[in-house]
């Protein structure tokens, strides 16, 4: 990997870019960035894990509730739970998280991206502990609900931070991964889960299981001490030479031989500032908006390369949720126990562990073959899978009633007593692992790369609605496998369409892509 890794295989130079961003720069009485390629320093590193606690956390309390629901019992309102009971714990948490992206992204504009982090890991505990200690469906919703609000904050602001702190040529690496720590945190949960679940006190179990989610974002309220805020909000909030000095930090020299590059960093950053102000202005007509927030609408809608660059990372995040992954992710117990296998927590993992792994493996490719061209190559595998899935499926019989994979809620498999033919759930088994690993390779973490997309001025907002659509699975009705694959394969097409490639560019270029069109070649 070592040699390879260091020239990204899309870079500047093969697209015909550089041409374009030498004269843009030069008239700005500037040169080039070029950022050393050596791999990222240690700071980087360090900050990278410490931010990657947030999708530690994400991970986590996502994937901890089917287990949690299961082993609930009667302990909560001193009954069973219902239906309703099971669906209000379970969507409350995407509904805050909706809700919270968006108005996180307000925050994170005035107070910065590092209060945001703070603000979460608060919530984190609070919705930790009141989940661990209630003794009634209100509370565990109320809990649920902090959970979800906190979720959303940390999901939106972690790839924008780690976003705006990386070296162009690593960023996609850096970003993705904060993806693996969510996919850890769901194999951790899904661990947690069952061992509390098959060895722990059925009646106080469930109240660890949720009550842990606290201990990590404690950790991260401790390393927040020593993480500095991104150069990109410093200078938009005027304070460039603090800005200079975290540049200086990441490259991780401030000797003369990097003065110029650093220079060239934040005069870059300053200068897409202005560039974005004088474009506010010509759509505001001159006019100051009353409100900042209003200020930020206008812009990102307004102005015709940030409505383009919603409009991807919308797609690239409805896309996200709409292609099942989720939903396989909470009934691959259900799916597994009608094919045979009969420890349902277990099988769970194995999706799980199989994307982790598979992120893992994005890790390492998503800077060298660029975001657009592995979702490209990925897509298709998932389509192939969910296709061969649904096929599968069509040839079983299923039990009549408890086992419709739509519905939004873990259930319990005891009346899933119909075994399939053998041939049938080993092409289900292996249609799904296809399907899994290709989504953790592309469409799993290629949209947290969002923040690419919007300059510095509408980042924050953008990146925040952005975040807000991978929350609206809730809204979601019914989807079979098979319609699944429809939008998959529809989802690669739009893609196709007007996802141009980012990687190897700086923030500043790679936004300027989408300046005269969707900068796809
Ligand atoms: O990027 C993550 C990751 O792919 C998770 O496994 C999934 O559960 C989340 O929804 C997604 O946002």
């Amino acid at each position: 990997m070592a040699s390879s890794v260091e020239e990204p295989l899309i870079s500047r130079r093969e697209d015909g870019l550089e041409d374009e961003l030498r004269s843009e720069l030069s008239d700005a009485n500037d040169t080039s960035i070029e950022w050393p390629s050596g791999r990222p320093g240690l700071f980087i590193w360090l900050l990278t894990l410490s931010a990657g606690i947030s999708g530690l956390l994400f991970g986590y309390d996502t994937g901890v509730i089917s287990a949690t629901l299961v082993s609930i019992d009667t302990s909560l309102s001193e009954r069973p739970l219902n239906s309703l009971d099971k669906s209000a714990i379970t969507s409350c948490t995407a509904l805050f998280a909706l809700i919270a992206s968006p108005i996180s992204s307000v925050f994170a504009d005035r107070f910065g991206r590092k209060p945001v982090i703070l603000l979460s890991d608060l919530l984190f505990v609070f919705g930790a502990l009141v989940q661990a200690l209630s003794t009634t469906v209100t509370g565990m919703v109320l809990g649920r609900s902090i959970v979800g609000a906190a979720v959303g904050a940390a999901s939106f602001v972690t790839p924008l931070y780690i976003a705006e702190l990386a070296p162009p040529a690593y960023r996609g690496m850096l970003v993705t991964m904060n993806v693996l720590s969510i996919t850890l945190g769901q194999v951790v949960a899904y661990i947690i889960g069952w061992i509390f679940a098959e060895h722990g006190d059925p009646s106080t179990g469930w109240r660890w299981m949720v009550g842990l989610g606290a201990l990590p974002a404690i950790l991260q309220c401790v390393l927040l001490l020593a993480m500095p805020e991104t150069p990109r909000w410093l200078v938009k909030a005027g304070k460039s030479a603090e800005a200079r000095q975290i540049v200086a930090k990441t490259l991780g020299s401030n000797s003369d031989d990097y003065r110029f590059l650093i220079d060239s960093v934040v005069k870059g950053i300053e200068r897409e500032m202005r560039e974005e102000q004088g474009n506010a202005m010509l759509v505001t007509n001159g006019r100051k908006s009353s409100s900042s927030l209003l200020q930020g609408w206008h812009e990102l809608l307004g102005v015709p390369k940030n409505r383009r660059a919603l409009i991807i990372a919308c797609l690239l995040q409805g896309l996200q949720q709409l292609c099942g992954f989720n939903s396989l992710m909470y009934f691959s117990a259900t799916i597994f126990t009608m094919l045979g296998f009969s420890i349902p927590t277990l099988t769970s993992l194995t999706v799980a562990a199989t994307n982790f792994a598979f992120t893992v493996l994005a890790l390492v490719l998503i800077d060298r073959i660029g975001r657009r061209r592995i979702l490209l190559y990925s897509i298709p595998f998932m389509t192939i899978g969910l296709f061969l899935s649904a096929f599968g499926f069509g040839s079983i019989k299923l039990p009549s009633g408890g086992t419709n994979i739509g519905d939004h809620m873990p259930i319990t498999t005891d009346d899933a007593t119909l075994m399939p033919s053998q041939r049938a759930a080993i092409v289900i088994l292996i249609s799904i692992m296809i399907y899994v690993a290709a989504y953790a390779l592309g469409l799993g973490n290629v949209p947290w790369m969002q923040s690419e997309l919007f300059p510095l001025n509408v980042r924050s907002i953008g990146s925040g609605l952005a975040t807000a659509t991978n929350w609206m699975d809730l809204l979601t009705p019914s989807f079979t496998f098979g319609l699944y694959g429809v939008i998959c394969a529809i989802g690669w097409y739009a893609i196709w369409m007007i996802y141009p490639e980012t990687a190897g560019l700086t923030l500043e270029e790679s936004t300027s892509l989408l300046e005269n069109g969707w900068g796809v070649k």
